[in-house]
């Protein structure tokens, strides 16, 4: 099992962060060998005791332990729910057992319903209303909604004394930093690209939703001083980052150079005209980053996902397999185009037996959304050396090089 922190990052508030090395594939979906942490908070405020959030249920015994060593359950008067999925809310019900059921639940009118749907249980719950403010013990919280960020139920909590702001999964990420705080330079640089990962992995289909909500979340001009969400990093030296590098990410701001190049080949047939597009990519200046499906190397779809938002452009390759475009090609496709579609120039390759349709099929799948496909080439089997140049000239095109 990972790492337990538990840690007093300002007077009266504590951090309770679990590193879960053991999570495979987040949600049963998305492989995380990164691996992730669950993110609780306790403060404590005058009379009250208020917990924000709890862990995973795999490790419900190691939080009430953590938990426990802080203050005894009993006296903990309010729980704070961001968010109901159960990876924040799986150790609640043995938290308000502990607890004798006295602490009031505060979140959106979504939570009450999820946690006895969840769980089975009734509690003492006080909806939130949107952007209301709630004094308990001796500082003012306000609540602010933002849904789809990621289910319907989500909210942030702000700390209107101290400017903390507690996030649930917005301003998360993936992995298991070696810090608990955004101090060091490089441990951030490292994290960062897990964030856009878990961004487009977790909230990709409800996309428009970041710039929205963060839209909102600016609109209170709230001086942030720490920002506490319930996965990854604290942000103390510069919380302004990852409110930055969210909306970066939601609006598909590219790194410069970064072509991707996402492909499939059973027999070498595409991997020959990709390796052409990949040289010409060089030749040009530009940063190729390759993913590939072959019989000897499967690509990790999550990462894939996850070096959408940041390309300037991209490069898929695939033949025609059972009158269809490859599965594992098709899959990635449509994940893409559900989770990560954004405005960005497409180069297609495809290549086939005896009859061509995936091209035909994707240039389709691409026609629904904000991709432009710059050009498809349906290509007879092997490469014949008389094509190199159209490929070359096709990465021209996509790149915006006559
Ligand atoms: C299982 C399988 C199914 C195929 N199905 C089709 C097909 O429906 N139509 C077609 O024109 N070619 C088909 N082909 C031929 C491939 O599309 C063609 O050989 C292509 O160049 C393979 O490229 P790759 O080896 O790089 O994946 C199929 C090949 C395989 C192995």
């Amino acid at each position: 099992m990972g790492k337990v922190w538990i840690e007093e990052i300002s007077d009266g508030l504590y951090v309770l962060r679990v590193d879960d090395d053991q999570t495979k594939y987040f949600e049963a979906m998305w492989d995380i060998p990164e691996g992730i942490t669950y993110n609780a908070y306790l403060m404590k405020t005058g009379d009250a005791v208020v917990l924000f959030d709890a862990w995973k249920k795999t490790y419900e015994k190691e939080f009430i332990e953590a938990l426990s060593s802080i203050v005894d359950p009993k006296e903990i008067t309010h729980i704070v729910v961001h968010h109901m999925e159960p990876d924040h809310s799986g150790a609640l019900p043995k938290v308000l057992e502990l607890n004798g059921y006295k602490a009031q639940i505060l979140g959106t009118t979504f939570v009450e319903k999820l946690i006895e749907a969840f769980y089975g249980i009734k509690v003492n719950f006080r909806p939130v209303k949107d952007g209301e403010e709630i004094k308990i013990g001796e500082k003012t919280f306000r609540f602010i909604h933002v849904p789809w960020l990621h289910w319907p139920d989500t909210m942030i909590t702000y700390v209107i004394e101290d400017g903390i702001f507690f996030g649930g999964d917005v301003c998360g990420g993936y992995s298991i930093p070696p810090a608990l705080f955004d101090d060091d330079e490089e441990v951030v640089q490292n994290y960062l690209p897990h964030v856009r990962k878990y961004i487009i992995n977790v909230i990709g289909h409800y996309k428009k939703y970041i710039h929205q909500n963060i839209e909102k979340i600016k609109s209170f001009n709230l001086d942030l001083k720490l920002i506490a969400p319930a996965h990854g990093l604290i942000w103390r030296k510069n919380p302004a980052k990852i409110i930055e590098f969210y909306e970066q990410v939601g609006r598909g701001i590219p790194t410069k150079g970064k072509v991707l190049v996402v492909y499939s080949s059973m027999y070498g047939f595409v991997e020959k005209a990709v390796s052409v597009a990949v040289d010409e990519v060089k030749k040009l200046g530009y940063n190729p980053v390759v993913y590939k499906f072959t019989d000897t190397e499967r690509a990790n779809i999550s990462d894939i996902l996850g070096d959408v938002p940041d390309s300037e452009a991209i490069i898929i390759g695939t033949a025609t397999y059972e009158a269809d475009i490859f599965p594992m090609m098709r899959f990635t496709l449509d994940e893409i185009l559900d989770k990560a579609n954004y405005e960005k120039p497409v180069l297609v390759l495809t290549t086939f037996g005896w009859g061509g349709i995936a091209g035909k099929k994707i240039e389709s799948l691409f026609s629904k959304t904000k991709f432009n496909v710059i050009e498809t080439m349906e290509i007879k089997g092997l490469l014949q050396k008389g094509l190199e140049k159209k490929v070359r000239e096709g990465v021209g095109k996509l790149l915006g090089i006559k």
